[in-house]
C-alpha cells in the first residue's frame, strides 16, 4: 500500500482525494495537511469534514506528514508547492503537483528539486485532457499556419489563475505541433482597437463563473471551416483519479520531473 499525504486536505481537490484514497485498494492515507492556523488542524479529518471519525488528525507539520508518507499529492497554491517540492525531494517522498498558476521562476525551482526527487506535475491530471493535448499537437501539425488557434477555457468563480493550467498545456502542444515557441506567439485576451489578428498567434480567453468545474475548447479557425476540440470535466474525481495513479506510478522511479503523459503511457 502506498501511503499518501494530502496537502490542502480541506480544499475542493483535497476533499476529493481524501475520499478516493479511502476507497483505494492500492493506497492508504498517511497524512492530511492544512496551513498553520487553519480550523481543521488538530481535528480528526473525518469529523472536520462533517462525517464519521477516520482516526487521523489533520496536521500543519509538513515534515511530520512526509515522514508518514511515500507520496504527497498537492493541489494548493504556487508558493506552497514550490516549498514542498524542495522538502519532499530532500526526504525522498514522491511529489504529485496539480497546482497551477506558476511563474517561470517557480517552474525553475521545481525543476531544480526534481534533480534529486521524483515529481509528477500536470496542469490537468485527467486522462481525457492528456489525450486532448496529444490530439491538439497532431491537429496543429497537420493544419499548419493557415488555421488560427484560439483556446477558450471556463472555470468556477473561485479560480484565481488565468489562463488555466490546462489551457497552457494545450497552448504548448499547439505551438509545438506548429514548430513555434508558445512564449513568442501567445495572445492573452483582447480588448479595444487590437488591430487584425497576428498570423500564427495562439489566443487565450478565460470565462469565470458559478460552479463550472473545467471546460476547454481548442478552436482551429480556417477559411470556410472550423474545427473545435473540446473537453468538459463534469466531476473533479477525474483529476483526483489521475493524481492518485501518478502517486502510485511514481514509486521507484528515478529522480526527475514527469508529465501525466509518462504516467498514462501516452
Ligand atoms: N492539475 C489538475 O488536474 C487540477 C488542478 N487544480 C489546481 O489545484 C489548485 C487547488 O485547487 P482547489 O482544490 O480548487 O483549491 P482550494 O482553494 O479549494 O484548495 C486549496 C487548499 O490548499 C490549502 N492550503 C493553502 N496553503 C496551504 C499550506 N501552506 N499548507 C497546506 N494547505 C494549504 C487551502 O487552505 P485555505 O483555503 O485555508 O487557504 C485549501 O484548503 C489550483 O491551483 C487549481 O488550479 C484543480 C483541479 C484540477
Ligand atoms: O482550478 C480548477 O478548478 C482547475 N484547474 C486546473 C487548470 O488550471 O487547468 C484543471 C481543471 O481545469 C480545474
Amino acid at each position: 500500500m502506498v501511503r499518501i499525504a494530502v496537502m490542502g486536505a480541506s480544499g475542493r481537490m483535497g476533499q476529493m482525494l481524501v475520499q478516493l484514497v479511502g476507497e483505494s485498494d492500492l493506497a492508504v492515507l498517511g497524512a492530511a495537511v492544512e496551513r498553520p492556523g487553519h480550523g481543521w488542524v488538530g481535528q480528526d479529518l473525518g469529523v472536520a469534514a462533517g462525517g464519521a471519525a477516520l482516526g487521523l488528525r489533520v496536521t500543519d507539520s509538513v515534515a511530520q506528514a512526509l515522514e508518514q508518507s511515500d507520496a504527497v499529492i498537492d493541489f494548493t497554491a504556487p508558493g506552497v508547492s514550490v516549498a514542498l517540492a524542495e522538502q519532499a525531494a530532500a526526504m525522498g517522498v514522491a511529489h504529485v503537483i496539480g497546482t497551477t498558476g506558476f511563474s517561470d521562476a517557480d517552474l525553475q525551482a521545481i525543476a531544480r528539486a526534481a534533480e534529486r526527487g521524483v515529481i509528477v506535475r500536470a496542469g490537468n491530471m485527467s486522462l481525457g485532457v492528456n489525450l486532448l493535448v496529444q490530439l491538439t499537437a497532431q491537429v496543429a501539425r497537420a493544419l499548419g499556419m493557415e488555421y488560427d488557434i484560439e483556446i477558450v477555457e471556463a472555470h468556477h468563480r473561485h479560480k484565481v489563475d488565468a489562463p488555466s493550467g490546462t489551457a497552457l498545456m494545450l497552448g504548448e502542444a499547439a505551438a509545438e505541433g506548429r514548430g513555434q515557441r508558445l512564449a513568442d506567439v501567445s495572445e492573452r485576451g483582447r480588448d479595444g482597437i487590437t488591430g487584425a489578428r497576428q498570423a500564427g498567434a495562439i489566443g487565450f480567453h478565460a470565462i469565470r463563473g458559478g460552479d463550472i468545474i473545467g471546460e476547454h475548447d481548442v478552436i482551429f479557425a480556417g477559411t470556410g471551416e472550423r474545427i473545435t476540440l473540446r473537453h468538459v470535466a463534469s466531476d473533479r474525481s477525474v483529476f483526483a483519479r489521475g493524481a492518485l495513479r501518478a502517486a502510485i506510478w511514481a514509486q521507484g522511479q528515478p529522480p526527475g520531473e514527469y508529465s501525466m503523459a509518462a504516467v498514462l503511457g501516452l
